[in-house]
């Protein structure tokens, strides 16, 4: 799409705070600036949390990410709850050639666990799977226990495989934003909803299900 035609659909451009969490050295900055730019740089600035805008088209719609690439200091730093209540969707990174990174993802999807807030975790350093310590069976089975989706990908190597992570989330976050304004409305007309068409920010009539 032209720059023009993005102009055109600003007003209907979805806002996504995405909170990046895992342990340190996982490759959450190498991640996040591979989706923001699609290079892989290899060293980041490990002293403080970065904060990055990006808007690109998911599903041909403008969506506005605002992106919270997080910095642990160590193994027992897990996220606070600032930055679960900031976020609308959180990307949960380990490595599969680091244990401990999954270790400290599980003791972190304890705490979420309750609560609704959409996630997805993402194995990264696949390019270094003959040092492989976590499996894919127990990667998958976290985002079971999170009713999440769940990829093994490699920063430092792939581009698209990591946009898809991004965008999934995305669409998560968009999907209970949608659920739970349907879900408001319904409490408000005491579930005499069902003729009632749901009007979603940015969304047309075309764009909407039919029933
Ligand atoms: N082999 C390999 N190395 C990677 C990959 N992704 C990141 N790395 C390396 O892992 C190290 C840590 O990457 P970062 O992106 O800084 O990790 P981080 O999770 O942001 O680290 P903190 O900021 O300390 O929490 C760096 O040396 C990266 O080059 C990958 O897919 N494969």
């Amino acid at each position: 799409m032209n720059a023009k035609g993005m102009r055109r659909k600003k007003s209907s451009l979805s806002e996504v705070k995405v909170a990046v969490i895992g342990a340190p050295g996982v490759g959450k900055s190498a991640l996040s600036v591979r989706f923001l730019t699609r290079r892989y740089i290899g060293e980041y600035d490990h002293q403080s949390e970065t904060r990055y805008k990006h808007e690109v088209l998911v599903d041909n719609e403008p969506v506005l990410y605002e992106i919270l690439d997080t910095c642990p200091k160590k193994f027992d730093d897990l996220p606070s709850s600032d930055t679960i209540n900031w976020a609308d969707g959180l990307l949960l990174v380990y490595s599969m050639i680091d244990k401990k990174s999954f270790t400290y993802l599980k003791r972190f999807s304890k705490i979420i666990s309750e609560s609704d807030i959409p996630v997805y975790v993402v194995a990264n350093k696949n390019d270094m799977v003959h040092l492989r310590e976590v499996s894919t069976e127990d990667g998958a089975l976290l985002a079971r226990d999170l009713e999440c989706g769940f990829s093994e990908v490699a920063a430092a190597e792939q581009v698209a495989p990591v946009a898809v992570v991004y965008q999934e989330l995305c669409r998560a976050v968009l999907a209970a934003r949608r659920k739970s304004k349907h879900s408001l409305l319904e409490r408000m007309l005491g579930g005499r909803t069902s003729n009632l068409r749901l009007y979603v920010r940015g969304k047309s009539d075309s764009a909407l299900p039919k029933d």
